[in-house]
């Protein structure tokens, strides 16, 4: 068995594909009517519209009736993630749990497993992470992800438990790689799409990631990270998914940034408080990354992207 809290696109996409895998899967939403909801009508409506839940996958809205021991993946959104392990503090406890959010924490500058680790000692933190829509899972397309967890053991038995007929689950032992290469490849996406709705064209397009993903590097190495990690799914990967499709949420944001026009407030978009995080660490760590610095620049509102674009252009020439 296997349980997801948060019914969210994300998780409920990774509950339909466990649970289509012929798993039992608890699928744990907050809000009861919500609940009731998916229930009723066998379809998360309100987040991953037009698919049905399979019969193996329970709605449950009490976390404490997930059996000891049985991992849970978070799936909520990454600024979110401490308030939910504070007031559900108990019952995740003693167990796996493996977060599913891609972002770095504002308050603090943290990543998920290193929350998950100060919050609830007792679980043993993991992370799932890489190039992956909710509607492409859901839909059973074939999809591959990065399992990271500090124990190698451990790391086997989620790869194992969350590998499924779609799913192909790679893993690594770096954390902290895996979840700075979905962080920041968030940030850069919206970099990307502010440039292609600004109609800069896609050779700038290909110039930014790059660049980005050379900050993505310089940061994560400096804090640690194996280099094969950031050049796998849940860099590289990740990066190259999200910079360059319309289904990505963090690059239609960042297109409507380069187009001067607002953005639905309650779409989550990990990039634009990530970016923050990222950037305050940077500065701490004296880490040159001026396309973060441009994309909180822009998200201030005291630089336009014609004005960015000069200041990436105009930077002193170097070396690659
Ligand atoms: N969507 C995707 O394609 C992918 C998403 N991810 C990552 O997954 C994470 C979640 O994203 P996604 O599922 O898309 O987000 P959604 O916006 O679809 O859903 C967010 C979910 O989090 C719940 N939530 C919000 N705040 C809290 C809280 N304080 N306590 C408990 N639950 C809360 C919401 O509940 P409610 O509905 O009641 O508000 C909702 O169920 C993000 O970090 C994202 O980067 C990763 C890969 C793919
Ligand atoms: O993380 C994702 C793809 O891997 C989802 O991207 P968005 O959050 O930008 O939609």
């Amino acid at each position: 068995m296997i349980a997801v809290a948060g019914s969210g696109a994300f998780g409920t996409a990774l509950a339909i594909s466990l649970a289509a895998n012929g798993q039992a899967v608890q699928l744990w939403a907050r809000d009861p009517d919500h609940a009731e909801e998916m229930r009723r009508t066998r379809e998360n409506a309100r987040r991953l519209p037009g698919v049905a839940l399979p019969d193996a996958l329970q709605i449950i809205t009490e976390l404490e009736t997930i059996p000891a021991e049985i991992p849970v993946l978070l799936s909520v959104p990454m600024q979110r993630l401490r308030d939910m392990l504070v007031l559900h503090k108990l019952a995740l406890g003693g167990r796996p749990l493996v977060a599913c959010c891609k972002g770095v924490e504002l308050s603090t500058g943290l990543g998920p497993t290193a929350i998950i680790e100060e919050l609830i000692p007792s679980a043993m933190p993991a992370m799932l992470t890489g190039p992956s829509f909710a509607a492409d899972i859901a839909r059973g397309l074939p999809t591959a992800l990065t399992l990271a967890c500090h124990d190698r053991a451990a790391g086997r038995a989620l790869q194992q438990a969350l590998s499924t007929h779609n799913l192909r689950i790679y893993r690594t032992t770096d954390t902290i790689g895996a979840e700075l290469g979905g962080a920041v490849k968030n940030v850069i996406a919206i970099a990307s799409g502010a440039v292609m709705g600004a109609g800069l064209g896609e050779s700038a397009r290909a110039a930014l990631m790059t660049r980005g993903f050379a900050e993505m590097q310089r940061m994560a190495l400096a804090l640690g990270a194996q280099p094969e990690t950031l050049s796998g799914l849940s860099g590289f990967g990740d990066l190259a998914l999200t910079c360059t499709s319309d289904q990505s949420r963090n690059y239609r944001f960042g297109q409507s940034l380069g187009r001067g026009e607002s953005f639905d407030a309650s779409i989550t978009v990990e990039g634009a408080a990530t970016s923050r995080a990222v950037l305050e660490r940077a500065r701490e760590m004296k880490i040159d990354m001026p396309i973060t610095e441009a994309v909180v620049a822009m998200l201030d509102g005291t630089l336009q992207l014609r004005q960015a674009m000069e200041m990436l252009l105009s930077r002193p020439l170097k070396e690659e």
